[in-house]
């Protein structure tokens, strides 16, 4: 699937570490509620480690994915991407460098690289990535070694560096900080908890689409 921006729109982020019920049924109702893009974050404490039982989550999730015509991307596990026909994948700082990671899955799937400073995302760009993921934004629970809050400032301190590559904004981020996030130079916001912990995945997913499309206007 070739990746475009607004792709990035609304990112939901989630493994089964995130849920308390099946992954496969929140995704399907964020993807009804509007979201244009998925990863497959299964990492952390009570995720799944085992290979045979990730690659069945993965194969799943692709699926539903596909028939709400959105990129399913894996995160880290590059072995897990290929093995799984994701659509990309994404890597941290701290996991394998963009470039080796551009290296094993070739030039047509879709890499994402999480850029903390204007040099991390400048070497992103080095490196081949199609998209990069500036926070936390806010506090956050769903990561449980996050960096301090950069904020908004951060997404336009990397635009005044003249930093181009698509941006997807992450961290503690609820529908009411879309306004301002898209003003800071982000192409969408990637979201886990304020999905994964909605009453109703679909009106929240829908309610970041809302807010995304107001900010363009
Ligand atoms: C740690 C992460 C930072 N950013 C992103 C994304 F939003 F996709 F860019 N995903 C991650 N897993
Ligand atoms: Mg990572």
């Amino acid at each position: 699937m070739k990746f475009t921006p607004p792709q990035l729109s609304v990112y939901f982020i989630a493994g089964t570490q995130d849920v308390s019920r099946p992954l496969r049924e929140v995704l399907v109702e964020a993807a009804i509620g509007g979201i244009t893009m998925f990863q497959l974050r299964e990492k952390g404490s009570g995720s799944i480690q085992e290979e045979d039982k990730r690659l069945a989550l993965a194969l799943e999730l692709k699926q539903v994915c596909h028939e709400y015509g959105i990129p399913f991307i894996v995160n880290d596990d590059v072995e897990l991407a290929l093995a799984s026909g994701a659509d990309g994948l994404h890597v941290g700082q701290e996991d394998l460098q963009a470039a080796d990671a551009r290296s094993k899955i070739g030039s047509s799937l879709i890499l994402g690289v999480s850029a903390y400073t204007s040099e991390e995302a400048e070497q992103a760009v080095r490196d081949g990535a199609d998209y990069i993921g500036v926070g936390p934004m806010y506090a956050t629970r769903s990561k449980e070694d996050a960096k301090a809050v950069v904020g908004p400032e951060r997404i336009e301190e990397m635009r005044r560096n003249g930093i181009t590559i698509p941006i997807t904004a992450i961290g503690g981020i609820a529908a009411e900080h879309v306004k301002t996030i898209i003003s800071s130079g982000a192409e969408g916001v990637s979201v886990i908890s304020a999905i994964t912990a909605a009453e109703s995945p679909e009106k929240a997913a829908a309610a970041f689409l809302a807010e995304i499309q107001k900010a363009a206007m």
